[in-house]
Formats: structure tokens, C-alpha cells, sequence
């Protein structure tokens, strides 16, 4: 038997929701450039689970059946209020927060496929509803309930700040949640694979998820990428501190990609809506010191930042708490994880790798007494 470490280059499915062909990224064939540019997030969630873009009255139903299910149950608000939320990181509390919505769906187990489609109609419109009422729990603030007359970004922004938000920071939001909807076999999307293939739940397959995203390689490290931001915080600072980091040889959040060795295709979108921003709130820092950066690790290290670093400084400028950043990503992240799940399902075997062994040769038992 031979290993691949981390599987890398290994083909692992056949799946038809996104691809990554010579570092060009397209969602069931539509190049992410031209989505980014041009569709609503709500027209990405419909192309990824349905193959096509929607007609306008297919739109406007799916639009409404978003809206109709944004509302969560009050336990899993009750629960959120009894969580330690000083310490409590979102991701974390999402994670918990899911899992339990599979408790108040008495279809949960139910696993045909029109009740499986109903359940990702749900989670999709709910995940925004949790992470917004967590941000304002914790600052000591009552949910807000969801609007069903604002898009899937405005309403996000209005349940997070109770205000009704602007154009430029719900095109930048709608913007930022095409280009993260999906990834090919990213690690969580992967994750999400194996635990329904199993025929687990879609609950416990976009809880794994979740628990995957959280990791700073994958979508964490959006908030290692602002932490470090923060630390440098000056653009004198770049420098010395990017060199020390590399002397003791640490990861620069937001570089480097299993995948693309010629650059990420989304990031350029984002360096460009991080200078935007950045320049209408005053703080072109956040986006000038980015650059140095990018310049630093391009010229020193020949790694090319990816999705995660400019999106730090866009969500920043969008007046996100920096530990949001993550789970802003999973509200993305779970239309394409749902994609994946209902096409495992509809064509599902077991996935289940081998492992080559290298523990210790055979040995027999020894008592406790003689060991
Ligand atoms: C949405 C996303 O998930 S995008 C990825 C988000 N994650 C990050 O930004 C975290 C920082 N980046 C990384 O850790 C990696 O580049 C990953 C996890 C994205 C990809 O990992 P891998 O494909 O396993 O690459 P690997 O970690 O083996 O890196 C290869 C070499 O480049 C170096 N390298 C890779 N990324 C970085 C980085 N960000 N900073 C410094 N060095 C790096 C590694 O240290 C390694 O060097 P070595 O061969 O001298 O040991
Ligand atoms: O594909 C990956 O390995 C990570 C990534 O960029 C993503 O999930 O968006």
C-alpha cells in the first residue's frame, strides 16, 4: 500500500456543483468571475442544488421559501442565551446551534429526497438567523427577527445590527458570499461527504462541516489573517514582523492552497473590494498593509494569498466582529456543503479509505502485574 499525505492530488468523487480545471473555478459551469460580477447569492444557492440558474419565478418562489424558513426555533435561542457567551467562540456556538435544529425537525431522519431538499431550504435560511443571534446576545442585545422584503445579505446585515443596511456594504456581502458558496472537496466539504455517506443525517453532516471550516488551515484562518492584521497594525510594521515570522518559521495566514499554485481566482476580487471599502471607511491601512504583505510572502516565499486573506480586510470594513469572520464564511460555505450532501445521497456509497499501518509488529498481552 502506498499513502498520499493529506490525500493530496487524490481524485476521491465525481461531483457536478463546482470545479477547479487549470485555477479556474466555475459552480456548475458558470465561471466565478462572471457570478461574482454579475448574480445574488440567492441565484448561487439555486444553481448549486439545482443545476441551472433560476427562472424569475423560479427565483422569486425559491427567494420566498428562504425567507418563509429563517426564523429558529426559541429553544435554540434559550440555549444560545445560556451558553457561556463571554467565552464562547461562534463557531463553536454554529456548530452547537445546528446540531440542535436537527432536535426540532421531526424530519431529521427522514431521509427521501424531497425531505432532504426541505431541510437544506431550512438550515440555509437559518444559519445567518443563529449567527446573528449569538453576536447580539452576547453584546448583551435581543435577537432580531428576520425581514422576508430584504435579500439574503440585507437581511443578514439587518438581523446583525437591527438597521437597515446600505447598497455598498449588501453588494459587498453578496459578493463575498458568491465567491465563498463552494469549493470543490475542500476539507469540510470532504467532511460533510463522508458523514452522510454513512446515510447520517443532513444535520450531522453540515455539523461536521462546521467543525471542519473552524480549523485555522481552512476557513479560520479569515480571523488568524485580521488577528495579524491587528498585531501589525502600522505599515511600518509589516516588515519587521513578517520577517521574524518567517525566520521562525511560522504560516502567514491567508497563503498558500492545496489547489492553486498559480493563485486563488477569488482572491483578486476581494484585494479589489478591500481597497473600495477600506478607502470609504477611512482605513486604507488595513488595505494598504495587506499589500505589503501580499508583496512580502508573493517575492519571499513564492505563495499567492487565497480566499481568506483579503476577505479579512473587506469584513473588517464591513463592520464585522473579527471572530465572525468564520462563521460569515459558513453562511456561504453551506449552500455548497448542502449541494454535496444531496449529491452524495443521490448516488451514495460508503466512503471508507485504508490506512498503511505502522504501529508496533504483533505482540501478545502482558498482566498488569508483569508489565
Ligand atoms: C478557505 C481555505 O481553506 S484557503 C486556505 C486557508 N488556510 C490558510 O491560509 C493557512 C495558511 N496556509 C497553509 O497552512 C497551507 O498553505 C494550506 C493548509 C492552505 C495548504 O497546505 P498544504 O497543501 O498541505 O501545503 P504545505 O503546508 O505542505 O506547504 C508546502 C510548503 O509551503 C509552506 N507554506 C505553505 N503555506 C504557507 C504559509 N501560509 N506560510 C508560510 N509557509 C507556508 C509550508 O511550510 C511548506 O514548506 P516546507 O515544504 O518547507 O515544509
Ligand atoms: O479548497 C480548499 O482546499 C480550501 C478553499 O479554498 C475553500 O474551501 O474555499
Amino acid at each position: 500500500m502506498s499513502t498520499t499525505r493529506g490525500l493530496e492530488g487524490i481524485v476521491a468523487t465525481t461531483s457536478s456543483v463546482s470545479s477547479i480545471i487549470d485555477s479556474v473555478l466555475t459552480y456548475q459551469g458558470y465561471d466565478i468571475d462572471d457570478l461574482a460580477d454579475n448574480a445574488s447569492f440567492e441565484e448561487v444557492i439555486y444553481l448549486l442544488w439545482n443545476g441551472d440558474l433560476p427562472k424569475k419565478d423560479e427565483l422569486t418562489q425559491f427567494t420566498q421559501q428562504l425567507a418563509d424558513h429563517a426564523e429558529i426555533p426559541n429553544e435554540i435561542i434559550e440555549q444560545m442565551k445560556a451558553l457561556p457567551l463571554d467565552k464562547v467562540h461562534p463557531m463553536a456556538a454554529l456548530r452547537t446551534a445546528v446540531s440542535s435544529l436537527a432536535l426540532f425537525d421531526e424530519q431529521a431522519d427522514v431521509m427521501e429526497e424531497e425531505a432532504n431538499r426541505l431541510k437544506a431550504v431550512k438550515i440555509q435560511a437559518q444559519i445567518p438567523t443563529i449567527v446573528a443571534a449569538f453576536s447580539r446576545l452576547r453584546d448583551g442585545l435581543e435577537p432580531v427577527s428576520p425581514r422576508n422584503d430584504l435579500s439574503f445579505a440585507a437581511n443578514f446585515l439587518y438581523m446583525l445590527t437591527g438597521e437597515e443596511p446600505d447598497e455598498i456594504a449588501v453588494n459587498a456581502l453578496n459578493k463575498a458570499l458568491v465567491l465563498h458558496a463552494d469549493h470543490e472537496l475542500n476539507a469540510s466539504t470532504f467532511t460533510a461527504r463522508v458523514c452522510v455517506a454513512t446515510l447520517s443525517d443532513v444535520y450531522s453532516g453540515m455539523t461536521a462541516a462546521i467543525g471542519a471550516l473552524k480549523g485555522p488551515l481552512h476557513g479560520g484562518a479569515n480571523e488568524g489573517v485580521m488577528k495579524m492584521l491587528t498585531e501589525i497594525d502600522t505599515i511600518e510594521n509589516v516588515e519587521p514582523y513578517i520577517r521574524k515570522a518567517l525566520d521562525n518559521k511560522e504560516k502567514i495566514m491567508g497563503f498558500g492552497h492545496r489547489v492553486y499554485k498559480n493563485g486563488d481566482p477569488r482572491a483578486k476580487h476581494l484585494r479589489e473590494m478591500s481597497k473600495r471599502l477600506t478607502e470609504i471607511t477611512g482605513e486604507p491601512k488595513w488595505y494598504e498593509m495587506s499589500v505589503k504583505i501580499d508583496k512580502m510572502i508573493t517575492e519571499e516565499k513564492g505563495l499567492l494569498p487565497n480566499v481568506d486573506f483579503y476577505s479579512a480586510s473587506v469584513y473588517h470594513s464591513l463592520g464585522f466582529a473579527h471572530d465572525l469572520f468564520t462563521p460569515i464564511f459558513a453562511v456561504s460555505r453551506t449552500s455548497g456543503w448542502l449541494a454535496h450532501i444531496l449529491e452524495q445521497y443521490s448516488n451514495n456509497r460508503l466512503i471508507r479509505p485504508r490506512a498503511e499501518y505502522v504501529g508496533h509488529d504483533k505482540r501478545s498481552y502482558v498482566p498488569v502485574e508483569q508489565r
